[in-house]
């Protein structure tokens, strides 16, 4: 394969006048940007419109070794990156261990290698509005709460997501005006994962239903929550600074601000502070040492260590964070 000029047909266009809308946007990009490739129709059609519209282009093939061949796969991925005129295009062999399941797991992992081989550029990746609806209605359906609903953003560095105003039928149209067909990934189709049935039975049965426009509703939606949750991140930041005492939270600072700025200000100390995989339960257990005080005991949160454990408690009207042995202390731990 050569490099040669890309068709013109209405499909690419459209995915490449998305890349263009992104790079104008985000100046980050002006040394150019890597490109996570997967092989399957949407990071393939966004590497060949990055190619043309984002300047040089290095593609990032994460081989997660879980299928027999999936090296072949990146390998193939690899070269037709480097036909479309990739200036580089590398695999990442990983191997997936962790915990919270294969998917979080693989999911983990490739962030992790993107990370580790982007050399300071931003990674595009090929979200589209479909992934954007699917993850929205998801979150809906499980009682998420506004970050969840508020979905993937079109730039949270240093990823980047220019085609989440695109179809998925779309970038399926542009791999065959290009005249390359996507790798299909067989888990793409495997009913026993619960975003493969969202994505074939529950939502073309709401389109149906509603009479179409489900997805692109489920995105306004997600827009709607997020510029919402943005000034109410700007109140958080201005709460935190106020009530910032070193590496202690001054309670007096906190009690009287609205519990949904106070609770988004706690959420961002304690991850700050160490913790991990915080839930809602905890963040309001912790909210609950602010605003529903009754000399409880402190908080145990994700992020401890064999034989402790991390823990938020108030003393002196201070909240602080600090790791307690698993036999000592705290009863109000979840
Ligand atoms: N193995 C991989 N290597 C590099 N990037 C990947 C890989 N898998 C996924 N990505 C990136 O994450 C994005 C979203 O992942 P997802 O699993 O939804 O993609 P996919 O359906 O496998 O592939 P595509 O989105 O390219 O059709 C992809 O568009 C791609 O940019």
């Amino acid at each position: 394969m050569t490099v040669g000029p890309l068709p013109e047909g209405p499909a690419l266009l459209e995915v490449r006048h998305a890349v263009r809308r992104w790079v104008r946007a985000h100046d980050d990009a002006d040394a150019g940007v890597a490109v996570a490739l997967s092989g399957g129709a949407d990071s393939l059609a966004l590497t060949a419109a990055a190619v043309v519209e984002a300047g040089p282009v290095h593609a990032l093939v994460v081989d997660h070794r879980l299928q027999v061949g999936s090296g072949d796969v990146a390998a193939r991925a690899a070269e037709r990156a480097r036909a479309l005129g990739c200036a580089s295009a590398q695999v990442l062999p990983v191997t997936v261990e962790g915990q919270g399941g294969l998917e979080a797991a693989a999911r983990r992992t490739r962030y992790e290698a993107l990370d580790a081989a982007r050399a300071d550029r931003p990674v595009l990746l090929g979200h589209t509005l479909d992934d954007q609806a699917e993850t929205v209605l998801l979150g809906l359906a499980r009682g998420s709460g506004p970050r969840s609903l508020a979905g993937m953003r079109a730039y949270d560095a240093p990823w980047g997501r220019p085609l989440l105003g695109v179809r998925r039928t779309v970038t399926e149209r542009a791999c065959t005006e290009l005249g390359l067909p996507p790798y299909r990934d067989p888990h793409n189709l495997s009913p026993e994962f619960t975003r493969v049935r969202l994505r074939t039975e529950a939502l073309p049965l709401l389109e149906q239903i509603l009479g179409g426009g489900v997805a692109e509703a489920l995105t306004r939606t997600a827009a709607q929550l997020r510029e919402d949750g943005d000034v109410l991140d700007e109140l958080a930041v201005e709460l935190l600074t106020c009530a910032s005492t070193g590496d202690e939270l001054d309670v007096a600072a906190l009690v009287d601000a609205p519990p949904a700025v106070r609770r988004r200000a706690l959420r961002a100390w304690l991850l700050r502070r160490g913790a991990r995989g915080l839930t809602d339960r905890q963040l309001r257990a912790a909210d609950d040492l602010v605003g529903s005080w009754r000399g409880q005991g402190g908080v145990a949160l994700g992020g401890g260590r064999e034989g402790v454990r991390l823990v938020v408690s108030r003393r002196r009207g201070r909240l602080s964070v600090g790791f307690v042995g698993e036999q000592s202390g705290s009863n109000n731990c979840r």
